[in-house]
């Protein structure tokens, strides 16, 4: 909706009227067209001020609304009859205008912003464009290479940023509204032929060509896969070519391409899983909205090896005064120089003071006595953590928060070290931690709801996604690891190399294929977790029995590039091989080709052809399968929790919407079928048998993703 008001005798004050972003949806289009032309036809309105309810001006379209067909005025034509009224239209920006929300105050005559504002034209982040002339007119007022880098990106702009480009007129620290309605009186009269963004030739470029190559080369590097960014360039480059009219032709064209693409609908998802995994709940039946969380002004990190590292930066960051502890004075002496340079680099980076005053150091863990909250970051060793734990028990002060950065290690067992297991939860974040925007916080059986509401809490204020799973071996994201990349190392069995399955995984969009992201974080990180299992078999050198463990098939090839030494990047060979230890350039390794080929002779394997689609269906149809198993068990609440740890936590390509999402566009029935053949051929392979939820879900006819959680109440209800 949108609600006129005379204002000051003679402004015509409209404000949109939808909380809470007021999104352009089809009411408050109809609003504005209605209100706009009763301001235009009252002889007593001189002028026009757009403003939003609530201190925001406008989040854009109402995204909600894509998925349906369209309804109400649409946007394009409505916002030319603001740019066209022969009375000053001015926009009050407060908040954000964001999206259609700024292709309207582009279509607006001026433009004043609060000082604490933000504009951004986000589409393409949403796999589309700014298609309500957008993508014509910011090149038409900025020049083609701002409006590129803007678009292109999506990057929110702040109110001093959007002065500086030229895209508001002017910034005030004052009362927004009343401001621009003053500018609007003093406007009155002027000419508006010069305001209208639209008649505004494109301010020239050098050489045209390439400004284009490179943005196109820039994108398709960067977006890997993602058609948006691409269709951006496109439509900029319509607007730096083409005269207005034939350029808005071109951005409806483009945009049509986007609209119903399977990447939009991805993209769009994302955006309400990452908001819908705050609304967190827990099998007990705990939840965001009944659970407060404690204040936390104070917090601790134990351990300042790489996670401690990170953690204590992301801490810092945030605005908390930070005690980090490390026993060993050699190490602490090097993470205190760590820390700071990496307080130093982000602080420039965001154009703020380094916030090195709020990290202390000490050696003596005695130092955490008046912490709120303590995060323990040491080496992954249960008896480790556990003195630790029994440690941090006899230091804090009563209430203190104890978590842990385990990424595999039972949480529960950590905090039946502690008098008080309601205050441990698992804080596990991803390396680095001060950049990685995930954080898992795992609780166990019986972690307090306002333990889980507080470390919640903590990851939003550090800038995390934080998803709250439950406790089990790998949590979420680690747990359907396994599984994915069990089938890797079984494909290379088969007749793969670590190339092939690199290259299917990265077609598909993954930031790395599981073999580089092995040598990445390290060969010998698994190798002690399976040494601890006991799967780890020197002596089991040929035969079948070499390859099954507890009765399973077993791929001894991670064990066997261990005793080799080859422990990935850091020690210049692994999967790959490197110039050097530490190198980032992977390059195919003969020694390894030639070791596969002996290993597979040795174990009587015949090598067959495999290709990429295989490769997919293997990896990624066991990796979703574990998910389905999740959402049985009660470890993550809903779809949206395990994709949004996916895309933020595991390079999952965000505009395939995360596993589970895939899952259901692949068609769920797909991914059963295939899983039963796998199962079949490879029988010894329990991650490959089908889950009951799945085999459930698809006899309910495959319902869309947002419904699934009605399917798996009704199985826990059964249960
Ligand atoms: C050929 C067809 C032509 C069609 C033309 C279509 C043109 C489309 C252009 C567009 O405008 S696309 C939309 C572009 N806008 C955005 O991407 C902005 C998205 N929103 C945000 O970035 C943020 O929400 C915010 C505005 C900066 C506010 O951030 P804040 O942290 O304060 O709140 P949130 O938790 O993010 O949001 C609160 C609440 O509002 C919902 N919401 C936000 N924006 C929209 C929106 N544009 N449409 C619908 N709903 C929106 C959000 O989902 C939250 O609700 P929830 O219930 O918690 O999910």
């Amino acid at each position: 909706m949108a609600q006129l008001t005379r204002v000051s005798g003679s402004v015509g004050l409209i404000t949109l009227q939808n909380p809470p972003v007021n999104a352009l949806s089809a009411a408050v289009r109809q609003g504005i067209v209605d209100t706009v032309k009763k301001a235009v036809s009252d002889p007593l309105v001189k002028c026009v001020v757009i403003c939003g309810q609530n201190g925001v001006f406008c989040g854009g379209a109402d995204i909600r609304e894509f998925g349906a067909p369209m309804t109400g005025p649409p946007l394009v034509p409505m916002i030319h009859a603001i740019e066209a009224t022969n009375k000053p239209v001015v926009a009050a920006i407060e908040g954000a205008a964001l999206g259609g929300g700024l292709e309207l105050a582009l279509g607006c005559h001026y433009r004043i912003i609060h000082s604490k504002a933000r504009v951004g034209l986000p589409e393409v982040t949403l796999g589309l464009l700014p298609a309500a002339g957008g993508s014509q007119r910011l090149p038409r007022l900025i020049g083609v290479p701002a409006a590129l880098e803007l678009i292109t990106t999506g990057r929110h702009v702040s109110a001093a940023e959007a002065l500086k480009l030229g895209i508001v007129d002017q910034v005030t620290d004052d009362n927004t509204v009343d401001t621009t309605v003053k500018f609007a009186l003093s406007v009155v009269g002027r000419s508006l032929e010069s305001r209208r963004i639209s008649t505004f030739p494109c301010p020239p470029v050098s050489d045209l060509d390439a400004v284009f190559d490179v943005a196109m080369q820039r994108v398709r590097q960067s977006a890997r896969g993602a058609i948006a960014p691409v269709t951006c360039v496109q439509a900029v480059r319509a607007a730096a070519t083409l005269p207005y009219t034939q350029g808005m032709k071109r951005e409806q064209e483009l945009m049509a391409t986007l609209f119903t693409s399977g990447q939009a609908r991805a993209l769009q998802y994302c955006f309400f899983a990452q908001r819908a995994v705050s609304r967190w709940s827990m099998p007990s039946g705990a939840r965001w909205d009944t659970s407060k969380p404690r204040p936390i002004s104070k917090a601790a990190v134990i351990g300042l090896g790489t996670m401690g590292r990170g953690i204590a930066v992301a801490l810092a960051q945030a605005g908390l005064s930070v005690v980090a502890v490390e026993t060993q004075e050699k190490q602490l002496m090097d993470a205190k120089q760590a820390v700071s340079g990496m307080l130093e680099r982000g602080a420039k980076r965001r154009g703020v003071a380094p916030a090195l005053g709020l990290v202390s150091y000490s050696h003596n863990i005695q130092a955490v006595a008046e912490a709120d909250l303590v995060i323990e970051a040491v080496f992954e060793d249960m008896d480790l953590k556990k003195k630790v734990f029994q440690q941090l028990s006899a230091v804090c002060k009563p209430g203190t928060l104890l978590c842990t950065n385990t990424s595999s290690l039972d949480v529960d067992h950590l905090a039946s070290q502690t008098p008080s297991p309601e205050l441990v939860v698992g804080m596990h974040f991803f390396a680095p931690a001060h950049v990685m925007k995930l954080l898992e916080v795992v609780y166990g059986p019986r972690s307090s709801p306002q333990a889980v509401a507080t470390a919640m809490q903590l990851g939003k204020k550090m800038g995390k996604v934080s998803v709250a799973v439950g406790n089990c071996r790998g949590f979420v994201g680690n747990r359907m690891l396994k599984p994915y990349m069990e089938q890797a190392f079984f494909l290379l069995e088969e007749g793969a190399t670590p190339e092939l399955v690199d290259q299917a995984l990265e077609e598909f969009g993954f930031a790395m294929g599981v073999f580089r992201m092995s040598d990445l974080s390290g060969l010998d990180v698994g190798w002690r977790v399976r040494k601890a299992d006991g799967l780890v078999d020197p002596d089991a050198t040929s035969g079948r029995s070499a390859r099954i463990r507890q009765g399973r098939r077993y791929s001894p090839l991670g064990d066997l590039l261990c005793e080799q030494g080859r422990f990935g990047q850091k020690a210049g060979r692994g999967w790959y091989q490197y110039d050097k230890p530490g190198s980032r350039v992977a390059k195919p390794d003969p020694w390894l080709h030639n070791f596969l080929e002996q290993y597979r002779a040795r174990h009587g394997l015949g090598v067959r052809h495999i290709d990429h689609q295989e490769v997919l269906e293997r990896c990624l149809y066991a990796l979703i399968n574990e998910g389905f198993r999740i959402l049985e068990d009660g470890i993550a609440a809903g779809p949206e929790d395990i994709d949004a740890i996916y895309v933020f936590g595991y390079g999952w390509p965000r505009y395939r919407g995360g596993p589970m999402f895939y899952a259901g566009m692949v068609g769920l029935a797909n991914v059963l079928e295939r899983l039963e053949h796998f199962h079949q051929v490879h029988p010894d392979v329990p991650y490959l048998q089908p889950c009951s939820l799945l085999r459930r879900l698809v006899a309910s006819g495959s319902p869309p993703i947002q419904k699934w959680r009605e399917v798996i109440r009704k199985v826990h209800s059964q249960l």
